[in-house]
């Protein structure tokens, strides 16, 4: 676990049973002031402030080197804050490190395991650091790993492993669960499986904190989505207020034989905003049954041919673009 050791237990609970307490709305699972991170002369965090209600899924949104880490291992109790508040279940590091510590969970993106430990004997290894919790049965039912109960760590699938880290940070029963990155490198199915999980811990009344740089992940999983750039949110809410806040709601992609000049573009009507890239345009658009007539009209008006049209439902990328102007994942080209 890269050093790190897992994070704790409240009560024993049957995966299938509903949580005993209902969350309270109004309490916060966790409540940030003001977070301020300084490394000699770069800011990783300029002064962020979050408030997430017990239940609730967020999501870290941001591309490489944004802040969401140092965020996180803050929020951890990893690193110490060089300004602002952070309140764990009402608690604080200063002074609640032990309690909080057996009510965190955590899943890091890589995780190494004991090579000659299998799956069982390495949530079993967890599970003795805990004095409460689920059974070993229990936890590793969750990740849907019973068939590889008796199989070595070494012979698991990168997904198979990250549902390993998984149960390995679910066996103490947290109250809140960080998850970073947790479906990076996977493949379709196996991060659509991770996602069913996650889906059944919120079902729990669990808080899950989720860094990714997937926005499909943040769509579909979390209930507040938090984007960060340069240290500080440049923007916050559902995925659908986000998306509704850059007022486009379909993306016209197209590319054309010559190519139409992006200022011939200003003539679609309900035009938000046009990216050009090499060979083709973007437009964002807020009606695609007036704006694709009228772009039709301006390629057919210039005598052009269309190589490529499609149409999409806007994103969280596109709102990162729209607030950034960059992509959000390293490499691709706004
Ligand atoms: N220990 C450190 N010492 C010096 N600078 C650091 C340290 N940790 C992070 N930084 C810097 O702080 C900034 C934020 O880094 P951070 O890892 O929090 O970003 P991130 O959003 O998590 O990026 P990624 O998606 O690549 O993980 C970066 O400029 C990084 O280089």
């Amino acid at each position: 676990m890269r050093g790190r050791s897992p994070r704790g237990v409240l009560r024993r609970l049957h995966p299938l049973e509903p949580s005993p307490a209902p969350p309270s709305p109004s309490l916060l699972a966790i409540e940030v002031k003001g977070l301020v991170k300084r490394f000699e002369d770069t800011v990783a965090v300029a002064g962020i402030d979050l408030e997430v209600p017990v239940g609730q899924c967020i999501g870290l949104l941001g591309p490489n080197g944004a802040g969401k880490t140092t965020t996180v291992e803050i929020l951890e109790g990893l690193q110490t804050p060089t300004a602002g508040k952070v309140h764990l279940l009402g608690k604080g590091w200063a002074h609640d490190a032990k309690e909080l510590r057996e009510r965190i969970g955590i899943a890091l993106q890589e995780t190494r395991f004991a090579e000659r430990l299998t799956v069982e004997e390495t949530v079993q290894l967890f599970r003795s650091f805990y004095t409460k919790g689920l059974s070993v049965e229990e936890a590793i039912a969750l990740v849907h790993l019973q068939e590889k109960r008796r199989t070595y760590t070494v012979k698991l699938s990168g997904g198979q492993r990250q549902r390993l880290a998984l149960a390995v940070a679910l066996v103490a029963d947290p109250e809140i669960l960080f998850l970073d990155e947790p479906t990076t490198g996977l493949d379709p199915q196996s991060r659509r499986a991770l996602w069913d999980v996650i889906e059944a811990l919120k079902g729990k009344g669990r808080t899950v904190v989720l860094t990714t740089h997937y926005m499909e992940e943040a769509q579909v999983l979390c209930d507040q989505v938090v984007i960060m750039d340069h240290g500080r949110i440049v923007a916050q809410g559902t995925p659908s207020e986000l998306i509704a806040s850059i007022g486009a709601e379909q993306i016209i992609e197209f590319a054309s034989t010559p190519d139409i000049p992006a200022e011939a573009l200003a003539e679609v009507p309900n035009l938000v905003s046009t990216r050009s890239r090499g060979d083709g345009h973007t437009l964002s658009v807020k009606e695609l049954h007036t704006a694709l007539p009228g772009l039709l009209s301006v390629v057919a008006a210039r005598g052009a041919r269309l190589r490529h049209l499609s149409t999409r439902q806007a994103t969280l990328d596109d709102v990162f673009l729209t607030l950034t102007g960059r992509a959000l994942r390293e490499g691709e080209s706004p």
